[in-house]
């Protein structure tokens, strides 16, 4: 049998050298009398990059000895659930707190979104998405997420393993252990943020060779360090094929609860720069602030409030909404 009357065939040139949106939207080939139906998987899709999908798979389909047709079926009723990885590369600034608030701002904003907590070490979303103590139920063998009290479903390795079981897992497994809550039964979620542990070695690159993410957020404060580790983790996501959406600063400028004075205890405007230096997009700034911190312990994150406290996490919610639709930053 040649290459061409092989349906298998035909899907793998549909896969490869496509651009990335495109690649992993073959759902089965099938081949009848010369003629090629293609169904692919176009939900998210607006109506011109639908066009774009089709016009790429009738080329890449040209001459192939065998096909005198190609017709492409679109299907639009099965949402594309879409995976975005927060990092930071260093530990400490802020990455799940961002995590949290950007779900709950996302969610306030009509997404169905899904935290799933990748940082095995050092879990912190039960108590930030007010789940502690709470075990996650098993169906078949997949887990079912916790609701938080926020709009937001939450997995942890926290809500799995005692605290420090997972210290001693190394890279594979530790991908494995985010595989398995990538994996479970999210229902209708359309958005999972992945809270990825600090660092960018072997752990990290396994969690997103696993998991795939479509893009990624970057965190940093604004102390060079951070801004070096940050860059480490834009390098980590470039690596694994992954784009980023942009960088966000945390814990810029401090307000005086009292006096209202505003000073910067980690420098201020540095962000910013950096990110325009390494052609990252700059998605805003997040100010250090108490109530930040004690929300955050208490289990309830500034964006699910109306506040003043809420708004720096909505602006860049915002941001990346406009990225999921394919609009520029
Ligand atoms: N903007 C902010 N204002 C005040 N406190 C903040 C702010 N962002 C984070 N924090 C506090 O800083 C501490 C570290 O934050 P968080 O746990 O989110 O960081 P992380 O980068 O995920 O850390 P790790 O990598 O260790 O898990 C927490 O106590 C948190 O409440």
């Amino acid at each position: 049998m040649s290459e061409a009357e092989n349906p298998e065939a035909i899907e793998a040139r549909l896969r490869s050298g496509m651009p990335e949106n495109i690649e992993r939207r073959v759902q089965s080939v099938r081949l009848s009398k010369g003629r090629a139906i293609v169904v692919a998987d176009a939900g998210d899709m607006r109506p011109e990059e639908r066009e774009v999908l089709e016009v790429a798979y009738r080329q890449a389909l040209e001459g192939v000895e065998g096909v005198e047709e190609v017709r492409v079926a679109l299907t639009a009723d099965r949402k594309r659930r879409r995976i975005i990885a927060i990092g930071s590369g260093k530990g400490g600034v802020g990455k799940s707190t961002l995590t949290t608030n950007i779900a709950v701002a996302l969610a306030r904003q009509g997404h169905k979104v899904g935290v799933i907590d990748g940082d095995i070490y050092g879990p912190s979303q039960p108590k930030l998405l007010a789940t502690e103590n709470r075990k996650p139920e098993a169906q078949g063998d997949k887990l079912i997420p916790l609701e938080s009290p926020h709009g937001v479903k939450v997995l942890s390795m926290g809500h799995l393993v005692a605290p420090g079981k997972a210290l001693a897992w190394r890279g594979p497994m530790a991908g494995k252990a985010l595989g398995q809550l990538v994996d479970a039964d999210w229902g209708d979620t359309d958005l999972l943020l992945i809270d990825l542990p600090p660092g960018t070695g072997d752990v990290q690159l396994s969690m997103m060779a696993d998991s795939k993410p479509d893009g990624a957020v970057l965190v940093s404060t604004p102390q060079d360090l951070a801004l070096i580790d940050a860059a480490r983790a834009g390098q980590l996501f470039e690596q694994g094929e992954v784009s980023i959406i942009g960088l966000v600063e945390n814990m810029a400028g401090y307000e005086c609860p009292h006096c209202g004075e505003v000073s910067d205890p980690f420098g201020q405007g540095g962000v910013e720069k950096f990110a325009k230096a390494l052609e990252i997009p700059f998605l805003g700034r997040v100010p250090l602030t108490l109530e930040t911190r004690q929300s955050g312990d208490a289990g309830k994150p500034p964006a699910a409030s109306d506040g003043k406290g809420a708004e720096p996490f909505h602006a860049i919610a915002e941001r990346i909404a406009a990225w999921l639709r394919g609009e520029g930053i």
